[in-house]
């Protein structure tokens, strides 16, 4: 398989930095030398430093759930990619469906920050998805299609490959009410294809792209089985590491 599959953890506004220490203790125990699959833990930014170091030297790669566009400046409450990129972060999370409803951000503004990630060395992992309403009026496609066009305009082709999508169906998460596996596999096939106009097919079999929203032990194997489903950006099931951990032998067996 060309593309290494990847199982993220967004830990999202969850975790003192006291509490994220034995987490991610347990997480670089048990899977820090696996290289079949890549590994992220997404700590919320106060536990990053601390989680940061546990993870040094080993193969779990540290994210952050969010950052500005600008450098520097008069942002109170924001964080720069130089910030992240100080404490190690190499990934960064990017327009999550909960940024978009809860902060009202758009795909230009959330195009910004990929293009800044990508300029300070960090991977952004681009949350794209629609919400039940919009599944339900048969829009699906077309809102993934305008998240995915404008959220990577600028995007080189030198830079493509450093970029991970996740399709988050936002009525799916957090909610236990999972995609079923043709209803995934059908998006991150048009999401596939969607690349391979703006990249070239040779680019777009290297894109990962993962599936969030619900994934749990019991229904990763048959998600991460699916040909264009690379892996998952998990929630709910993060926040523990034996389900956490779980997970990464589901995607390592689906190699
Ligand atoms: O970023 C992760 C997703 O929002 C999925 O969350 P969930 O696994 O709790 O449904």
């Amino acid at each position: 398989m060309i593309r290494k599959k990847l199982i993220a953890g967004n830990w999202k506004m969850n975790k003192t930095a006291t509490e994220a220490a034995p987490l991610a203790q347990e997480i670089v125990a048990a899977a820090g030398r696996n290289t079949d699959v890549d590994i992220v833990v997404c700590p919320p930014f106060t536990a990053l430093e601390t989680v940061g170091k546990i993870v040094d030297g080993s193969s779990v790669k540290l994210g952050a759930q969010n950052m500005h566009h600008e450098a520097s400046g008069a942002y109170t409450g924001e964080i720069s990619a130089a910030m992240l990129r100080d404490l190690f972060a190499s990934y960064v999370l990017l327009g999550h469906s909960e940024r978009r409803s809860y902060f009202g951000e758009t795909d230009a503004f959330i195009n910004k920050k990929v293009t800044a990630s990508l300029k300070n060395q960090l991977k952004p992992i681009l949350c794209v998805g629609e919400t039940l309403a919009e599944r339900e009026a048969g829009t699906t496609l077309k809102v993934v299609q305008t998240q995915v066009e404008v959220g990577l305009e600028g995007v080189s082709n030198d830079d493509i490959t450093n970029v991970v999508i996740a399709y988050e169906p936002v009525w799916a998460i957090g909610t236990g009410k999972v995609a079923t596996t043709e209803q995934a596999q059908e998006v991150h096939a048009f999401i596939r294809e969607l690349l391979t106009k703006l990249y070239g097919e040779a680019l777009a079999q290297k894109i990962r792209i993962l599936y969030g929203g619900s994934m749990k032990p019991a229904n990763a194997p048959e998600l991460l089985a699916q040909k264009d489903i690379d892996g998952g950006l998990i929630g709910g099931a993060a926040l523990e590491s034996r389900s956490f951990l779980e997970l990464i032998n589901a995607a390592a067996a689906a190699k």
